[in-house]
């Protein structure tokens, strides 16, 4: 029958203060998260961003305790689906795959080589899809597997997303419903979904379905709790001048209050484990910004992490990709609608998303000339005499 393997995709975080540059380097590097028309030019930018974004960033990690709880939680998992997966009579050996922090996706590529694993199933920790995230890993998998044809006697399966999973439903209704049982009013409280957000143009110039899963996600799960409790959906974790999916959190917060809304329950919908955007920006920044707008009684539904129900469906999700036809690497990149994967690739003329992503990017590679004229003493404005 041969060995199995399951590969858990991830985003990755820094351990420590002092990965959080490296790291930030690794994520601006990517192509689906920044997309420049000359490829040479994407490391002196990300360097750029990197280096001016660390300090902030290493704050924030320095609030929750000095680096992301990311490697642990994820390890945490994969035995744990280990133990389902052996429990439900399928064994198989679980890897774990981070895009831009260790262990990193050729790490695990390798160890599975290693192992000698027959079928694998690649399975991202993200239900929703979205280019940036699990479209980003797919894309990463799809350039190790063209580059090394020792990959090809291995049977691997895709999971695109899996937000309609009833198991997970179940487990997030239920973690919600534990966090509205501690109000006394508890049919009245607001639940207040919160997803990561992603540029505006991902959605409608590049045919990201992100919006669109995050927007079914939010609804089946209230069918699952089966409250009547009213609730919000919005989008945090915005980087860069762009527009990003709105509403913004931050003002569907005051939004709430300036309502008079006094009790509120988060729910962090895109990621499934405790994460800098759940530790220090819902429960510590959001949690402020409510206090001031008036909203006294605020909770926030723990991240699903290693709760037994989605970790089972987890399993299952694994089990049934294995008895179904195999998803290939090429069938998840390839998007449904006819799109261009990069929307900042095409330069527009007037005030367009493109437009605007644009003359961020101008004005920052002028920045960088700027700087490097200035620490080398060389360069165009020293020749026109400026500097
Ligand atoms: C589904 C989840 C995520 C989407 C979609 C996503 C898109 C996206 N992210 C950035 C920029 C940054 N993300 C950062 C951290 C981070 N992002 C996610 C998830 C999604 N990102 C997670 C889980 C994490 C945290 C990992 C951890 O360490 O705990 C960061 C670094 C942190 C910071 O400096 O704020 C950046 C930067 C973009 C630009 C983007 C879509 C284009
Ligand atoms: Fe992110």
């Amino acid at each position: 029958m041969g060995r199995t393997g399951v590969l858990l995709l991830n985003l990755g975080g820094p351990d420590q203060l002092e990965d959080v540059r490296p790291f930030l380097f690794n994520l601006f590097s990517d192509p689906e998260i920044i997309r420049l028309p000359f490829p040479w030019l994407q490391k002196p930018l990300a360097w750029f961003i990197s280096t001016m974004r660390a300090k902030k960033s290493q704050e924030n990690y320095r609030q929750i305790g000095g680096g992301s709880p990311l490697r642990q939680i994820t390890e945490a998992q994969a035995q744990a689906l280990e133990a389902h997966l052996q429990q439900k009579g399928q064994p198989a050996r679980v890897y774990i795959g981070m895009r831009y922090w260790h262990p990193f996706t050729e790490e695990a590529i390798a160890r599975i080589k290693r192992d000698r694993i027959d079928r694998l199933v690649i399975l991202p920790l993200y239900p929703q899809f979205s280019i940036s995230t699990s479209g980003s890993s797919f894309r990463l998998m799809e350039k190790i597997w063209q580059e090394d044809p020792l990959l090809n006697r291995i049977d691997y399966t895709v999971i695109r997303s899996w937000y309609e999973q009833t198991g997970y439903l179940q487990a997030m209704a239920d973690l919600i419903a534990q966090e509205l049982d501690r109000f006394p009013n508890r049919d009245e409280v607001t639940v207040f979904f919160s997803a990561h957000g992603v540029p505006v143009s991902y959605v409608e110039e590049a045919g990201d379905p992100y919006q669109k899963e995050i927007e079914e996600c939010s609804a089946l799960i209230m069918q699952n709790l089966n409250r009547p409790n009213p609730h919000v959906l919005a989008y945090q974790s915005r980087v860069g001048p762009v527009e990003w999916l709105k509403p913004y959190t931050e003002d569907a917060i005051e939004q709430l209050g300036a309502e008079g809304v006094q009790d509120l329950v988060v729910v962090p919908i895109s990621f499934v484990s405790e994460h800098i955007e759940t530790l220090e920006e819902i429960d510590i920044e959001y949690r402020e910004l409510a206090e001031e707008a008036g909203i006294h009684n605020f909770r926030r539904v723990p991240a699903l992490n290693t709760h037994p129900v989605f970790i089972d469906a987890l399993a299952d999700l694994v089990i049934n990709a294995l008895n179904s036809p195999s998803v290939k690497l090429a069938e998840v990149t390839q998007m449904k609608k006819k799109v261009k994967m990069y929307p900042q690739e095409r330069w527009e003329w007037g005030l367009t998303t493109s437009a605007e992503v644009w003359n961020g990017r101008v004005a920052m590679i002028a920045l960088i000339a700027l700087l490097l004229e200035l620490i080398s003493g060389q360069g165009p404005l020293h020749l026109v005499g400026l500097l």
